[in-house]
């Protein structure tokens, strides 16, 4: 519990008479991951992360971030957010606009000129920010985010409208910043993204946290692919070993979800019971279909007018 910088416990919105905006939401982020909290467009992400700041009030539950309780947050000093797009002012420089929230946020001027560097902005520091691509001005809003030299770093789809070198370049600046312990939570509704750079992820649909883990749990048991001849009774065979439920047609090869390491046993017993095997190899599921079943799953259940714990 102590190494969580932050932690919910049923943490919930209700904005109006909607239905609950965020549902039950037991969140766990541990000092020094990046964290990916994944859902599609309206599943509760941006109203989670502003009620973790403070921003929105919680309906119900409760939390901490950085030890303090949610709903008393006096002070976030540890903590640097970037909330959907930033504002600056257009005409004055990126140099400038940091110079000015810098002064506001009592930070040392000279934090300036170290987080412009920590965000490739240092030669275009005295352009306008009017004259920024999206992405120089989404880098520019990581940068106000580290004015204060945070220990908690909360992005809110930071790599949102940006082209594929924007996206790719904002992903290494990601990782970038999980040095000396920093902690990074972000959100995204991109797979690949949370794929390539986060420790562990969040998957949330509809309010509600349907999956939590690293991305290899999420992807969930790998696959095996078995091509053999005649392929009914390589089928029965596996089925034998592994049981029904392991075992999958897949045109004209077998799918089983078994760890990839039976691989050498599966092709024992397929070629001592005199098949001819023409392929075997572990299949990964990428997270897009783990995800894909996950929000479907969900989705499916809440049609049923069920609950999910
Ligand atoms: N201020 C508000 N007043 C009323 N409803 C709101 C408000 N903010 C968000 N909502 C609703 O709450 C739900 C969750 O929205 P939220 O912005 O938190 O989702 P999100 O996952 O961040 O989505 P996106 O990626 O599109 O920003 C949506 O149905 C949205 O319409």
């Amino acid at each position: 519990m102590e190494s969580n910088v932050i932690a919910t416990a049923h943490l919930s919105k209700r904005y109006g008479k909607q239905l609950l905006s965020v549902d039950d939401l037991n969140l766990r982020i541990r000092k020094g991951e990046i964290y990916g909290f994944l859902g599609p467009n309206g599943a509760g992400k941006t109203t989670t992360l502003r009620m973790l700041l403070g921003l929105v009030r919680p309906t119900a539950g409760t939390g901490q971030i950085m030890g303090q309780p949610l709903r008393g947050i006096r002070d976030l000093a540890s903590v640097g957010a970037m909330i959907e797009s930033p504002a600056f002012y257009p005409y004055l420089s990126g140099w400038r606009n940091l110079r000015i929230l810098a002064h506001y946020a009592g930070v040392p001027l000279s934090r300036v000129d170290t987080v412009l560097r920590q965000v490739a902005l240092t030669r275009q520091a005295s352009d306008p920010f009017k004259t920024y691509s999206l992405g120089m001005k989404q880098r520019l809003g990581v940068a106000a985010a580290l004015l204060k030299d945070p220990e908690l770093l909360i992005l809110d789809e930071p790599t949102n409208g940006l082209d594929p070198q924007g996206m790719a370049e904002m992903r290494e600046l990601i990782c970038t910043l999980k040095q000396n312990e920093r902690t990074v939570l972000l959100s995204s509704h991109l797979l690949n993204e949370v794929e390539q750079i986060c420790d562990r992820v969040g998957v949330i649909s509809h309010g509600k946290l349907i999956a939590e883990g690293t991305v290899a749990e999420l992807r969930g048991q790998a696959q095996l692919l078995v091509r053999a001849a005649p392929l009914d009774q390589a089928r029965r065979l596996a089925e034998q070993a592994y049981g029904v439920e392991n075992v999958q047609m897949m045109d004209d090869a077998l799918m089983l979800t078994i760890s990839p390491t039976q691989a050498s046993a599966i092709a024992h017993t397929l070629v001592t019971a005199g098949l001819a095997l023409s392929e075997l190899r572990p299949v990964e599921r990428s997270l897009e279909a783990s995800f894909m079943t996950l929000t479907s799953e969900e989705q499916e259940v809440g049609g049923k007018g069920e609950t999910r714990q």
